[in-house]
């Protein structure tokens, strides 16, 4: 589902390189955390995912496609099979749930009628149902990633990225949250979390690839966080 071939990634003006050679393959359906101290490379590797920014050398694959080869106009299409969720939840405003998650699908031109049975549909697998009228600063923090996590699977994309989705929740919640990542997981959608939240790393006991100074260190099946910050 993901496969980076050799591939380094240095920003323009920097010398250091942000990911040296990285090989590494992803499956379908797998549950992957990224872990690594700060400025290891974690939020550059899922942004080559995304396409946000190409290699410099070597070669990113994803849902089948050679991405740095893609075209301008293929990328919208290689997003929608890519679902993101951030730290800091990013809803509109000024939308309330139901629109922000409905929003997701105006953009890519579904139509009416399947945005009216996606939504609320959505919306209860995240157990947010009764909600949908709300507006962002009348929910929770754990309730506004739902909203965010929800937007990001409505259109069901092969991949999720997370990049550290219970930053900003205390313990209790963050449980929830990464329950409701495991049941999407379930679904056969492949999960990459880049996270520095350790007792979700320990608890959930799924892949970790550990990045040090944009290298490879560790990656084991069934690890642990392992790592002091
Ligand atoms: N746009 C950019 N321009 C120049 N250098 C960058 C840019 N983005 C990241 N870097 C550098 O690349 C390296 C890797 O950064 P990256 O953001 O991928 O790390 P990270 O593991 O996600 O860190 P954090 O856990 O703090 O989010 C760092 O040395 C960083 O300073």
């Amino acid at each position: 589902m993901i496969r980076f071939d050799k591939v380094s990634k240095t920003y323009p003006g920097q010398k250091r390189p942000a990911l040296e050679s990285l090989d590494l393959e992803i499956a379908k359906g797998e549950f992957v955390f990224l872990v690594g101290s700060s400025g290891s490379g974690k939020s550059t590797f899922l942004r080559l995912v995304l396409r946000e920014t190409r290699p410099s050398t070597g070669r990113v694959h994803v849902a089948g496609k050679e991405i740095n080869r893609l075209s301008g106009w293929k990328v919208p299409k290689l997003r929608r099979q890519v679902g993101t969720v951030f730290q800091d939840f990013r809803l509109l405003p000024n939308k309330t749930v139901h629109e922000n998650v409905a929003f997701a699908l105006q953009v890519i031109g579904k139509s009416r009628s399947d945005i009216d049975a996606l939504v609320p549909e959505t919306l209860e697998m995240v157990g947010l149902e009764g909600k949908a009228h709300r507006m962002p600063d009348e929910l929770s923090g754990g309730e506004q990633q739902r909203v965010a996590i929800a937007r990001a699977f409505v259109n069901r994309p092969m991949i999720l990225i997370a990049d550290e989705p219970t930053g900003n929740l205390d313990p209790t919640t963050s449980v929830g949250i990464m329950k409701l990542l495991d049941r999407i997981n379930r679904t056969g959608t492949t999960v990459v979390m880049a996270t520095h939240d350790s007792s979700v790393v320990d608890q959930m006991r799924k892949r970790v690839i550990e990045l040090d100074d944009g290298r490879i260190v560790r990656d084991e099946a069934r690890g642990i966080y392992g790592y002091q910050s």
